[in-house]
């Protein structure tokens, strides 16, 4: 069975997969200081409670916190026994390679993501990932990433208010029920909300005005179906999509030795 971790700037995310499907999915903070034993502890622990008999054999991991990926490469090969494929090492390849200026460093979640878009959906893709960041990845139509956009994440925008505003408290984010809000929360959840359904949406609409084709826009992270909910942005949304692109991108390395 294959362990497919996602180490998010915020969050990391474990996900046990048989083959057929996943097991079961652990989230976690991100720490680079947690040890391989913390993240067995954790691990192990959970596993148990949701009575999951797994026979890992296999690590695949993507982390856009270089730090943490040395503790998960301890992890892997103490509890079981393996060497991980890390996306964006050089050992492990991607079914396509992405096509941007030199030296650029791709985030491997974004890459992953583009590999599980493309395999579900073929090309000609926007996908877009509310984490840490909301980053928008274009997905050529034989199934490069060809660039794309970040803009800050939902929850970043709304501490960044309360961190540099005195009298803004910290707010969650949610569905106004208004533009004009009437209220010091309501006024920053509206603008956060809506500010987004516009980022989204002109972002989009200028991707595919600058390619100058139809292209299918796949809406993953926490937060895409609140968004769905009030303003028709995606055309899908797959909460599991990150997960998925780490399965395809291990079985091509398996497939080609
Ligand atoms: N209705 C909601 N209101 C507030 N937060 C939500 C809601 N639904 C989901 N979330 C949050 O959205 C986040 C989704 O996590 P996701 O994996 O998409 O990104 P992340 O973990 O925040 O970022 P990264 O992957 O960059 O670490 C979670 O932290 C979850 O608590
Ligand atoms: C943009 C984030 C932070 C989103 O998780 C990550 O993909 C990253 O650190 N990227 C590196 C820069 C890039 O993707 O161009
Ligand atoms: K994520």
């Amino acid at each position: 069975m294959l362990l497919a971790i996602d180490c998010g700037n915020t969050n990391t995310v474990f996900s046990i997969w048989d083959g057929t499907s996943f097991l079961c999915t652990l989230r976690t903070s991100t720490h680079h200081a947690r040890t391989a034993d913390a993240y067995f502890t954790w691990y192990s622990t959970l596993v148990k409670h949701y009575g999951i008999d797994a026979d890992i054999t296999d690590v695949i991991i993507s982390s856009t916190v270089p730090r943490v990926v040395f503790n998960l490469r301890v992890f892997a090969d103490r509890f079981f026994g393996c060497r991980p494929l890390v996306v964006g090492k050089p050992d492990c390849l991607l079914p396509h390679a992405p096509r941007v200026d030199e030296g650029t460093q791709v985030g491997p979640d974004r890459l992953v993501n583009t590999a599980g878009a493309f395999d579900r959906h073929g090309g000609d893709l926007i996908v877009v990932d509310f984490g840490t960041a909301t980053t928008f990845d274009v997905v050529s139509q034989d199934g490069a990433y060809i660039g794309g956009v970040i803009a800050p994440g939902v929850n970043l925008s709304l501490e960044a208010l309360h961190m540099a505003a005195a009298a803004l408290p910290h707010v969650d984010i949610s569905v106004p029920q208004q533009v004009v809000g009437t209220n010091t929360v309501a006024c920053i959840q509206s603008g956060i909300f809506w500010g987004y359904v516009g980022l989204v949406r002109e972002i989009c609409t200028r991707i595919k005005a600058e390619r100058d084709r139809p292209m299918t826009v796949v809406a993953t992270g926490g937060l895409a179906p609140l968004f769905q909910q009030s303003a028709d942005l995606f055309d899908v949304m797959e909460e599991d999509l990150t997960m998925h692109g780490l399965t395809v991108i291990h079985k091509y390395n398996k497939d080609i030795g």
